[in-house]
C-alpha cells in the first residue's frame, strides 16, 4: 500500500513554525499582517475555503477581513472595492476568491491589485518574475504541493514530473516551479488535447492531478511506485472526491495524497506565509 502523505499534517507543523514567525513580526513592527479577501457572489465551495481560511488566520495570530459582494456586483464597483485595499496601510494581502460572475473582466481585476499585495501571484507582474525565476510571491497550491513533496522525502531532481491541468492557478504555474531549480524535474504538462493520455502517465515518477474531473486517474494511469498528487476538490453524491480513484490508485502507486486533507489545508497555509511575506515587504 502506498505512503499517505497528509498534507493536514504537514500543514499543521508549517503553522505552528509560521505563528512563531507572526509573533516576531507583531513584536518588532507593532502590526498585525492582515489578509483581505473578496468573494463575488454565492458559492458553496468558496464557503468552505474562505471558511478555512478564517480559521487558520486566527490560529496563527493573523488579521482576516472577509468582504463579501452580491453576485451583481458590477467590474466598477469591485475596482472601487480593490483601490480601496490597495491603499489601506492595515492590508497586507489581497485575494480576489475565483472565479468571478460574468460580468466581470478578471484579468483587468487581478491586474488592478498592488503587486506587492498579491498574495496568490496571480498579477501578471509577480507572473513574470515567477516565470523568470525571482519570485515575489510563490503561488499558493503549487508551492503547497511542492513543499508536500519535499517534506515527504521525495525526490524531484531529474525524475519525470507529468502535470495533469494547465490552468493559472494550479498546472501551469506547478509545471514551471518543478522545472526550475531547486526541484528540477523533467516536466510534462497535460491538457484536453493531449492525446494518448494513459500512455503518458504512466511514464511519471511523479504525478500531479489538476483536472476537476473526480475519480479521473484510474490504476492503469499509473507508474508502479509512483507519487501521486491529487489536487482535485470535486462536489459529488459521494462526498468531497479527487481527481484520482484513490481506492484503486493507492494499489499501484508508492505514495498518494487524500481528498479532503491533501493539498487543500496546504494551500491555505501558503497563502498564510504569503500574507506575512507581504507584510514583511510592506512594513520595513
Ligand atoms: N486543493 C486546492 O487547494 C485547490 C484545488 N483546486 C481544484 O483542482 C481542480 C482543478 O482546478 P483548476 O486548475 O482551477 O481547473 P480549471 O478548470 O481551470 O482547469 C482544468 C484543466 O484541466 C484540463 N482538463 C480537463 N479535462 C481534462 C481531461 N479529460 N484530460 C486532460 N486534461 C483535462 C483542462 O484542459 P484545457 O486547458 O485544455 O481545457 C484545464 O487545463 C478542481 O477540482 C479544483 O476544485 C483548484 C485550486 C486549488
Ligand atoms: N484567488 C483564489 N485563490 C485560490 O487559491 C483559490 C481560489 N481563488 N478559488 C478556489 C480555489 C480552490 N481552493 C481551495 C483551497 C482550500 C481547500 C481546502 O481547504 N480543502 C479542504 C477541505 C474542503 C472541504 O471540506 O470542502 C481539504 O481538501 O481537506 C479547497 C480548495 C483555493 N482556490
Ligand atoms: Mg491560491
Amino acid at each position: 500500500m502506498a505512503q499517505v502523505i497528509s498534507g493536514k499534517e504537514i500543514a499543521k507543523q508549517l503553522k505552528s513554525e509560521l505563528a512563531e514567525q507572526v509573533a516576531v513580526f507583531i513584536q518588532n513592527n507593532a502590526s498585525v499582517p492582515r489578509l483581505a479577501a473578496v468573494l463575488v457572489g454565492e458559492d458553496p465551495a468558496s464557503d468552505v475555503y474562505v471558511r478555512n481560511k478564517r480559521k487558520a488566520c486566527e490560529a496563527v495570530g493573523m488579521e482576516s477581513d472577509l468582504h463579501r459582494l452580491p453576485a451583481e456586483t458590477t467590474q466598477d464597483e469591485l475596482l472601487t472595492l480593490v483601490a480601496k485595499l490597495n491603499k489601506d496601510d492595515a492590508v497586507h494581502g489581497i485575494l480576489i476568491q475565483l472565479p468571478l460572475p460574468p460580468q466581470i473582466d478578471s484579468d483587468r481585476v487581478l491586474r488592478a491589485v498592488n503587486p506587492a499585495k498579491d498574495v496568490d501571484a496571480f498579477h501578471p507582474e509577480n507572473v513574470g518574475l515567477l516565470v523568470q525565476g525571482q519570485p515575489r510571491f510563490l503561488p499558493c497550491t503549487p508551492h503547497g504541493v511542492l513543499q508536500m513533496l519535499k517534506r515527504s522525502g521525495i525526490e524531484t531532481e531529474g525524475q519525470h514530473a507529468v502535470v495533469l491541468g494547465r490552468s493559472h492557478i494550479v498546472g501551469r504555474p506547478l509545471s514551471i516551479m518543478l522545472s526550475q531549480p531547486p526541484y528540477n524535474a523533467t516536466v510534462t504538462l497535460c491538457h484536453s488535447r493531449t492525446k494518448d493520455l494513459a500512455e503518458v502517465t504512466k511514464q511519471a515518477d511523479i504525478l500531479i492531478a489538476a483536472i476537476g474531473k473526480p475519480k479521473f486517474v484510474t490504476a492503469d494511469m499509473v507508474k508502479p511506485g509512483a507519487a501521486v498528487i491529487d489536487v482535485g476538490t470535486n462536489r459529488t453524491d459521494e462526498g468531497l472526491v479527487g481527481d484520482a480513484d484513490y481506492a484503486a490508485v493507492s494499489e499501484v502507486a508508492g505514495a498518494i495524497s487524500p481528498v479532503p486533507g491533501g493539498v487543500g489545508p496546504m494551500t491555505i497555509t501558503m497563502l498564510l506565509f504569503n500574507t506575512l511575506e507581504a507584510a514583511r515587504g510592506l512594513e520595513t
